[in-house]
């Protein structure tokens, strides 16, 4: 393993080279201070490039009580350094060394970082103290003397993963160039800083994003903080330490002598993240020392730090497992290969006691009262699900603090080597799970599928592309969370993410259907899954349906209105039981013109789409001759009854306040009376099985609603004296096509689930909607959508009656679907509805159960109808009593019935 900055290539032993001398000064200081750090000095420097390399999770969470063990001077305060522990480093550099260096002594593992006077109060051959003097001479790394290569050897066992000879940048924030400021930029001018002076906060921000966009970055910050009047230093300060990437860069505060005398002052600047507070002075030589020291106490050590996140990464992605504990055997660091092996995260490991992760005795180890010993063995540990295995461990004591050891380092293999075989092992998902780039290689490794250079190319760029799209955004959001959760949480989070990652959000999963019953099973099915599943088998007949081309005759009754039971009937429009089986009959199997002239009327159509009342009744003739007579259901009655109880729901939706606009009951109110015209009275599953030129155009996709939504435009377009829009301007035309086609292709069942959670989702939230979706008019489609679906599927919720009559036409369809599907040896869609087995009341309990109960009492929730729940449970229940009877077929059935058209029994 190589590590390197980017600025210098790997070389540990780093022939060191000052770049040029000091351009100082008759006043030179280097006698009055140990120099010998000088060249640790020139050393230190770095970093930040270096760490360009991640901190891991791991070397985060090793951030324990601070090693800073810089001196104060007489007239300096110093600030504790929240880093990195010096076990940590030891650690760290330990492993990284060699395998070989964990059976060194524990007083071998002493780091080489810390303070100044570490390095100066070094002496003899070969050691720091002799620096001082070569490095002053150096000017090319060949002028360099042999004792530092000698020097370096300590660097190369505990390598700090330093550049050699680093330019140190320092940043003076001055709000005036005094002669304080004066003398503090020579300071560091001798000690070959380069220096960047600003006068603002402003300045000096700016300056620092500047710098680290091109990864140049300062390693002092000296701020002038002898009066609040021009800077703020303790603001500057502050804001400093909390910018991105200067928790270790050295902020140093000049002071006024005054200041020294009380502590609160200078207390707030270190609070705010200053380091060290200096005396101002004039006197260069002071201010030099000043200097020295801070290098070597301050800067060295943080550049040392910065620097080991590098090998803090380098652990952490380690396929070995590498733990360490504290001398009470708590683990205070785990690598990525431990969570692996013990199958747990790391804020499950962190803290444990070690003999919780071993079902081995550990007293070889550590026994109470002894010191603790070097080991190499095999112990068994346990992992989270209480599996044991076998490792061989290798412990190793160092003394981080002190000469008794305080940490053991762990090493494991499985005996006999191999350690791939930890990757075999059950493992925890790791972070960054449902990243982009983890959802794109759950669905498919784009790479793989490009086979050709081109593709590979134009298909790297794609992935580069901004299209993070919301779902993505959520699940990095929970991964997030689940980094941070119990283990228990983080698996309830897997299973939203898993949910999330699949297609189809809001398509129902069909609900496991409860009953043994196959005929409901039959019918939820049918509706609740699109055509493809019946589309193995083909028949070669031609299809009986003939749709859509022609433009049938309306006949437009001369004098509808005249007719008074009609009217008196129509008086009731708006009631819930209303007898829509009536009107068909009084009208003479016109209900829609009639129904739907009342509505229109009621709702003021005509005044809103500004139209002639006669352009408007020609409509209602076209769209209802283009309703099938001869369909039981699917006809024009079912659509003026669903166009009755959407006159009925915005009726109550405006008692309650909710009110919808001119254009919206308009546009509600003409997709309901169109929602299925044409219907052939088969189903789309139907019409894909056998080849249907709907099917066909419509690619088996929602082919009936579609075609429903088509053709109402086409016929109202199609003819001036029927365009019920043409006095629209476009905009509004635009707007409302959209709505109606929108409403009719809501009424496709498949979707059932989707609208239907997408409405509970918003309506149901203790949260307002807006909040819950991108605009009113999103909640105002959702709140249309459902609108028409329940007043589609209202007939088991009217009147017991009624309700028993359209379970009575539905059937009647299916089974005459079926009948035509055996004729044509076409798959059948539903065998059970079967006229000659069929159970309507096991039908009517399903279709209840599974469709319209949660449905009922969402829409009731919102739009508070009572009398749809109180209806749909009697209904319910006289079903399930005909089950308990036998009372199974279509004519066993009518024969209990009375003769529709009178008043129902059960209605308010
Ligand atoms: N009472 C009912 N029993 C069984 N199925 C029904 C009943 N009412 C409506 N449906 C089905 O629900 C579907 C809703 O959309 P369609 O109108 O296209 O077709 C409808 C029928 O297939």
């Amino acid at each position: 393993m190589i590590i390197s900055s980017p600025s210098q290539p790997a070389n540990l032993s780093g022939t060191g080279t000052t770049s040029s001398t000091s351009p100082l000064s008759e006043e030179s200081v280097e006698s009055d201070c140990n120099c010998a750090g000088a060249a640790t000095a020139a050393g230190v420097g770095a970093g930040t490039g270096t760490t360009a390399l991640m901190m891991g999770r791991a070397a985060r969470q090793m951030q324990t009580p601070a090693m800073e063990a810089a001196t104060s001077t007489t007239s300096s305060t110093t600030a504790t350094t929240p880093t990195t522990t010096a076990a940590a480093a030891a650690a760290i550099t330990t492993t990284i060394t060699s395998r070989a260096s964990l059976t060194r002594p524990a007083s071998e593992s002493e780091l080489l970082v810390g303070t100044g006077t570490s390095g100066t109060s070094s002496s003899g051959g070969g050691r720091p103290g002799h620096r001082k003097s070569s490095l002053a001479l150096a000017l090319t790394p060949e002028d360099e003397p042999m004792d530092v290569y000698t020097r370096n050897l300590m660097d190369l066992k505990y390598p700090t993963v330093l550049p050699p000879n680093p330019q140190l940048k320092a940043l003076l924030v001055f709000h005036k160039s005094d002669s304080i400021c004066e003398v503090v930029t020579l300071a560091c001018q001798r000690h070959q800083l380069d220096v960047t002076l600003v006068k603002s906060k402003e300045e000096a921000l700016d300056t620092l994003q500047k710098s680290y966009a091109t990864a140049q970055c300062y390693h002092l910050i000296i701020i002038d903080a002898r009066s609040t009047k021009g800077l703020d230093a303790e603001h500057i300060a502050r804001t400093i330490r909390h910018t991105h990437g200067h928790h270790l860069t050295t902020i140093i505060a000049v002071c006024k002598k005054s200041f020294f005398e009380k502590d609160d002052a200078l207390i707030a600047l270190l609070d705010a993240g200053v380091n060290r507070c200096i005396a101002e002075t004039t006197n260069l030589a002071m201010c030099s020392v000043e200097l020295k020291q801070i290098l070597h106490s301050i800067i060295r050590p943080h550049n040392v730090m910065s620097t080991q996140q590098a090998l803090y990464t380098a652990l952490h992605r380690l396929k070995e497992v590498v733990l360490i504990t504290d001398d009470l055997l708590r683990i205070q660091y785990a690598n990525r290969a431990t969570e692996r092996l013990l199958n747990m995260r790391l804020d499950e490991i962190i803290s444990k006691p070690l003999a919780d992760i071993f079902v081995s005795d550990l007293s070889t180890i550590s026994e109470q009262g002894k010191s603790i010993k070097e080991f190499d063995g095999i112990l068994t540990v346990r992992r989270k699900n209480q599996e044991g295995i076998p490792m061989h461990v290798r412990v190793v004591p160092v003394a981080c603090i002190g000469s008794a050891p305080t940490h053991l380092i762990f090493n494991f293999d499985i005996p006999g080597g191999g350690m791939d075989f930890i990757a075999t092992l059950p493992q925890p998902k790791e972070a960054p799970r449902g990243s982009l780039h983890s959802v794109r290689r759950c669905s498919f490794d784009v790479r793989s599928i490009a086979s050709d250079g081109l593709r590979r190319t134009s298909l790297a760029k794609l992935t580069s592309l901004p299209l993070e799209a919301p779902i993505t955004k959520i699940i990095n959001l929970l991964s997030q969370v689940q980094e941070n959760c119990s283990a228990d949480e983080a698996r309830l989070i897997d299973k939203v993410l898993e949910f999330l990652k699949r297609e189809g959000l809001y398509s129902p999963q069909m609900k496991e259907i409860r009953t043994d019953d196959p005929i409901a099973t039959d019918l939820i099915g049918a509706l609740l899954t699109g055509p493809s599943v019946y589309s193995s088998r083909r028949s070669s007949n031609d299809s009986i349906i003939r749709t859509g081309n022609s433009t049938r005759t309306a006949i437009v009754p001369a004098k509808m209105k005249a007719n008074p039971i009609v009217m008196e009937l129509l008086e009731e429009s708006l009631s819930w039981d209303f007898d829509i089986f009536k009107l068909e009959e009084i009208t003479d199997y016109h209900p829609l013109l009639y129904l739907g002239m009342e509505m229109f009327r009621r709702f003021d159509v005509f005044a809103t789409l500004n139209i002639d009342e006669n352009v408007c009744k020609a409509w209602l003739a076209v769209i209802e001759a283009h309703y099938h007579k001869s369909n039981t259901y699917h006809n024009s009655t079912h659509a003026a009854d669903v166009m009755q109880a959407t006159g009925a729901f915005i009726t109550q939706l405006t008692n309650r306040e909710m009110v919808m606009d001119r254009m919206d009951e308009a546009t509600a109110l003409i997709a309901a009376a169109a929602h299925d015209v044409d219907h052939p009275g088969r189903s789309s599953a139907f019409l894909s099985n056998s080849n249907n030129p709907l099917a066909i155009l419509y690619n088996d996709l929602t082919v009936l609603e579609n075609h429903h939504a088509a053709i109402t435009f086409k016929l109202t377009l199609g003819d001036d004296k029927i365009n019920i829009f043409k006095n629209l301007d476009k905009e509004t035309y635009k707007s409302a096509r959209s709505t109606i086609i929108d409403m009719i292709l809501a009424t496709e069942m498949t979707r059932h689930f989707e609208h239907l959670a997408k409405f509970v989702s918003v309506f149901g939230s203790e949260v307002e909607p807006r909040e819950l979706v991108q605009s009113e008019e999103e909640t105002s489609i959702l709140m249309r959508r459902m609108l028409i679906k329940v007043a589609d599927v209202s007939n088991p919720a009217r009147p017991m009656q009624y309700c028993i009559e359209w379970a009575r036409r539905i059937a009647e369809e299916y089974f005459m679907q079926t009948d035509e599907e055996k004729q044509r040896h076409l798959p059948i869609v539903m065998p059970m509805f079967d006229r000659a087995t069929c159970s309507i009341p096991k039908s009517q309990i399903g279709f209840i159960e599974y469709i319209i109960q949660d449905m009922m009492h969402a829409w009731d929730s919102f739009i508070d109808m009572p009398q749809l729940i109180t209806c749909m449970q009697i209904n319910y229940s006289q079903w399930k009593k005909y089950d308990e009877q036998g009372v199974n077929t279509l004519a066993d059935i009518m024969a209990k019935q009375p003769p529709v058209g009178n008043k129902p029994s059960n209605s308010k």
